[in-house]
């Protein structure tokens, strides 16, 4: 299957939802677009997760279109495109510019959010362009953790660097970011340990992780990514302000796009949060994370066909 098959098979849910709720609004005969129309139109947007912010966005974009009329399919085009206006800006695939070598990218997320399958997915990925990726087992408080990580690793035939169960993660880092020098690797990629109902303990280790690493080279970790599940809708939006105020995030990767019918939520996020997303995941499989294309994912959202 294609990748926008795939894209599009995952966002149908979520078209769906959307088609419920601006259903009537343009069906059949011409809807004269006047107050109670758009009053509606942006309802039906809050109804399908896409946030009271980017909602009202969209909804005064289209009334400075003065559409008189328009029906369900126009309609459609239109929330695509003002969508992509909102998703653009936020579209940035990962750029590997580290020097000298390895690009540290710190992955962070609560248990769960497909962090793991994500690390793997990103690093096949970024090795089908050729460049060297190691990865460092760095959440260290559960051993499943670890040993899944390993598996990811040999499935890519990326080399992992771990400790023991409870061990420290900076040294596992340090450990890393040293082999990567050593063999030439790229690009590190680290994960760590993402137990929000600690968060004390959880910032004291993020802080040393990073410590460590500014000690080696001052501008790592050159990224740190928040990995987000985005069945959990409204849930995942309030985790962006917790670790971008605990852990500072430098973009997003949103995963389980694949059967959820909250996918507008990705358009709330770029609207609220303006941080850049890397990358969507829309199944569990090895090909199933991709850079984030701001046109195909509003028009799957918009229930268009490509
Ligand atoms: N459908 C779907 N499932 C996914 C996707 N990404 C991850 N998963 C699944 O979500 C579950 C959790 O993913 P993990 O990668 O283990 O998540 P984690 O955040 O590392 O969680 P812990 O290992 O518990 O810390 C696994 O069953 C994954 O296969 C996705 O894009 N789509």
């Amino acid at each position: 299957m294609s990748w926008i098959d795939k894209l599009t098979g995952g966002f149908k849910k979520t078209a769906d939802r959307l088609g419920d709720n601006i259903g009537g609004l343009g069906t059949g005969a011409k809807a004269a677009l006047d107050t109670a129309t758009l009053d509606d139109i942006e309802e039906a947007l809050i109804a399908s997760d896409i946030g009271p912010e980017a909602s009202k966005r969209i909804r005064n974009a289209i009334a400075a279109r003065k559409f008189e009329q328009l029906d369900e399919r126009g309609l459609r085009t239109i929330l695509a495109e003002e969508m992509e206006a909102i998703l653009a800006p936020v579209a940035k695939p990962l750029d590997i510019w580290g020097f000298p070598r390895p690009h540290v990218i710190l992955v962070i997320g609560v248990n769960g959010s497909g962090k793991t399958t994500t690390i793997g997915k990103l690093g096949a990925w970024l090795k089908e362009q050729d460049y060297g990726v190691m990865l460092a087992a760095g959440d260290t408080f559960r051993a499943a953790a670890i040993e899944q990580l390993r598996i990811w690793g040999e499935r890519i035939d990326a080399p992992v660097i771990s400790g023991k169960e409870g061990g420290d993660a900076a040294g596992i880092v340090f450990d890393g970011v040293r082999q990567a020098t050593e063999t030439g690797i790229d690009c590190l990629i680290v994960d760590t340990a993402g137990r929000l109902q600690n968060k004390t303990h959880l910032m004291e280790e993020l802080a040393k992780v990073r410590r460590v690493l500014g000690r080696l080279n001052p501008e790592s970790p050159h990224d740190v990514i928040l990995v987000l599940d985005a069945t959990t809708g409204q849930n995942a939006l309030n985790q962006i302000e917790v670790f971008r105020d605990l852990a500072g995030v430098t973009g997003l990767v949103m995963t389980k796009l694949d059967g959820t019918a909250r996918g507008g939520m990705l358009v709330a996020a770029a609207e609220k949060y303006k941080l850049p997303i890397h990358a969507i995941g829309v199944g569990e499989g090895v090909q199933d994370l991709r850079p984030f294309d701001p046109r195909a994912v509003a028009r799957a959202i918009a229930g268009l066909t490509q």
